[in-house]
């Protein structure tokens, strides 16, 4: 199936006249096609079959122990002027750019077949949807794109009737972290990746295009790209409340967006639904709200940790037709992570397991699944005009100083909170683990152009002021003296975001407090959890000579972007400042 479309014809020709692949396939996106591709996977050792008595349609792949994460020291936003990507990003002229990532690609495909996978992210129909096309030579990235966009025959029709596209070129080549590299043009609506296999660096539709070039064209378009999940809240009244909440990776999005209230809640008639866990497209809609979707159709969800305690949502959602990364496996031909129970006899590199190598599953394991098969999966997510969002959450690991959640002011403190949000490091991307680090807005290693233009879009979108969201800040990851977490998460977190919502709804007044509203005596529901009084006292405490030294910090980030921090966020930044020192002078 070649394309009507001269330019994505035209551009297919050219990369194969570059990358000489013996065949070029046109992925249709059909169930028969993903069966094929399973099976030549299961005969080139791409696919290893996992028990389908337990797990039917579940596969595992094990990728090479050098590629297991994000790169981001090799993931580079190549704008015309370097000035354009600022100090949050790594910067190549786009000439050398594509002079560098051509002689990668030259002969790369020799002997292999070609991919052209058309990809739609968001629903079909939606007016706030982009696609893409994505040429790769790896079958592994084929039935994963397969899974986490609508891919095939009906967004190649979008493409041809748009005419426009977002343009990925792809190749494992030789996995070699020396030739290995991400590239983005977003004015060019550009994408190059060689040399790793790995989800955030391979499947472009993800990071690549729905946060670092879909982040560029909201700036110019006057939408917001961001690194959060969606989640409905629906009371026992039946009415749904829409909550975004941006979390570094592997910082609770899954989890929150697959949350299980508490018994108590459920029994009252609590019911949470799942829109999405990685990625929020939003923007104003005609009465002046944000409206939100989901530009993808599944889940790279990190595997270990899950289980029936955690997220017994997630655990259902792969129980089958699921393929997995670099999990450890059972006598049973199980998968297995830390966290489930069982034991591991193979670990995820496919050695006997030894407890001396390490975790049996990476700490970066990844499943790969489709988001319909998720039991609390909403049926707004397909909604072609979003869902209205009621609340904004900014969050991160933060084993001290800040509360389990408080509300900022308003839209522009809410926009300070976001850009101030730091967290320990995790094993998403290749590095140390467990460093604090600043990362606004969580999308420190997604936003494709300058932070500073960054929080000035944002702040722009304070006109509309009053019909927005509330801005809140959680940490779920506080820790006491003996390093153990302060407050039990996951399920109970919805006596958090319940908070929130009275709060939307003018139902709870709060507790003022320079850094922002914390809930007053009594507003959280806390009745049926076991908790000491004064854990909860710690958890929401404001401390006061902890956050001056905080803001210090703050304050000495914004000024590391130079002259493009928008004044009014360094004005807030001095109000909050200014607002503890008044209270240090008081107590
Ligand atoms: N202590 C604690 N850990 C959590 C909570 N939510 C998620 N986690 C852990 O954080 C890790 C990443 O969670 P996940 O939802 O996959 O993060 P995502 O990458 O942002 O989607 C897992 O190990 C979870 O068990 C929580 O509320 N409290
Ligand atoms: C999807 C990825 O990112 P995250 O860690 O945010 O899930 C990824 O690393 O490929
Ligand atoms: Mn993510």
């Amino acid at each position: 199936m070649a394309s009507k479309l001269e330019s994505l014809q035209r551009w297919v020709n050219e990369v194969a006249a570059l990358t000489r692949p013996a065949q070029i396939h046109w992925c249709d996106g059909s169930d028969a096609e993903y069966q094929s591709l399973v099976q030549q996977m299961l005969q080139t050792g791409d696919l290893i079959e996992l028990n389908q008595q337990t797990h039917p349609g579940c596969y595992l792949h094990r990728s090479n122990p050098s590629d297991v994460a994000r790169v981001e020291h090799l993931t580079f936003v190549c704008t015309p002027e370097e000035e354009d990507a600022g100090p949050n990003n790594h910067w190549l002229s786009p000439a050398d750019a594509h002079a560098r990532m051509d002689a990668l690609f030259e002969g790369c495909m020799e002997g292999r077949t070609m991919y052209v996978i058309p990809y739609c992210m968001g629903p079909i129909d939606s007016p706030l949807s982009r696609c893409g096309v994505e040429i790769t030579d790896s079958p592994y990235v084929v039935a994963n794109m397969r899974t986490m966009t609508r891919m095939g025959a009906a967004a190649q029709a979008r493409i041809e009737r748009e005419g426009s596209f977002v343009k990925g070129l792809h190749s494992t080549g030789e996995l070699d972290p020396e030739r290995r590299f991400i590239m983005h043009f977003p004015h060019e609506l550009t994408i190059k990746s060689y040399g790793s296999g790995y989800g955030g660096n391979a499947l472009l539709g993800k990071k690549c295009h729905a946060l670092r070039i879909a982040s560029s064209q909201a700036r110019n378009e006057g939408w917001l790209a961001e690194h959060m999940l969606i989640v409905g809240i629906e009371n026992p009244k039946g009415e749904t409340h829409y909550i975004a909440a941006a979390f570094p990776s592997a910082c609770g999005k899954t989890n929150l967006a697959m949350l299980i209230p508490p018994e108590g809640y459920r029994q009252e008639g609590w019911k949470v639904w799942t829109v999405g866990d990685d990625i929020c497209w939003m923007r104003p809609g005609a009465d002046g709200r944000l409206y939100a979707i989901n530009p993808e159709a599944g889940f790279f969800g990190v595997a270990p940790g899950t289980s029936t305690s955690s997220n017994p949502n997630a655990l259902e959602t792969i129980a089958r037709d699921t393929i997995f990364t670099n999990v450890a496996v059972t006598a049973d031909n199980q998968p297995w992570w830390e966290g489930l129970p069982g034991k591991p006899v193979t670990d995820w590199q496919g050695r006997p397991y030894d407890p001396a190598n390490g975790p049996a599953a990476h700490p970066n394991s990844r499943f790969t699944v489709s988001a319909k098969q998720c039991p609390t999966w909403s049926p707004k997510a397909e909604d072609a005009q979003g869902v209205p969002i009621s609340a904004i959450v900014f969050g991160g690991r933060r084993p001290s100083l800040v509360p389990l959640v408080f509300e900022a002011r308003d839209w522009a403190h809410g926009v300070l909170v976001g850009a101030a949000m730091g967290s320990e490091t995790t094993a998403a991307a290749t590095g140390a683990v467990g460093v604090l680090r600043r990362d606004s807005m969580a999308m420190k290693p997604f936003c494709g152009y300058h932070y500073g233009d960054y929080f000035a879009h944002w702040l722009s979108f304070e006109e509309q002021a009053d019909k927005l969201p509330k801005i809140f800040h959680v940490n779920w990851f506080r820790k006491g003296k003996d390093g153990a977490f302060l407050w039990p998460g996951f399920g109970d977190n919805l006596r958090v975001l319940e908070w929130m919502i009275d709060r939307v709804e003018g139902r709870a007044e709060g507790e003022a407090t320079p850094i922002g509203t914390v809930p007053a005596d009594g507003e959280l529901r806390l009745h049926d959890l076991d908790i000491a009084p004064a854990t909860m006292d710690e958890l929401l405490a404001v401390d006061q000579a902890g956050w001056q030294a905080e803001l210090g910090a703050i304050g000495e980030y914004l000024d590391s972007f130079g002259g493009r921090i928008p004044a009014r966020l360094q004005q807030e930044q001095q109000r909050v400042a200014q607002a503890l020192a008044r209270e240090a002078i008081t107590s």
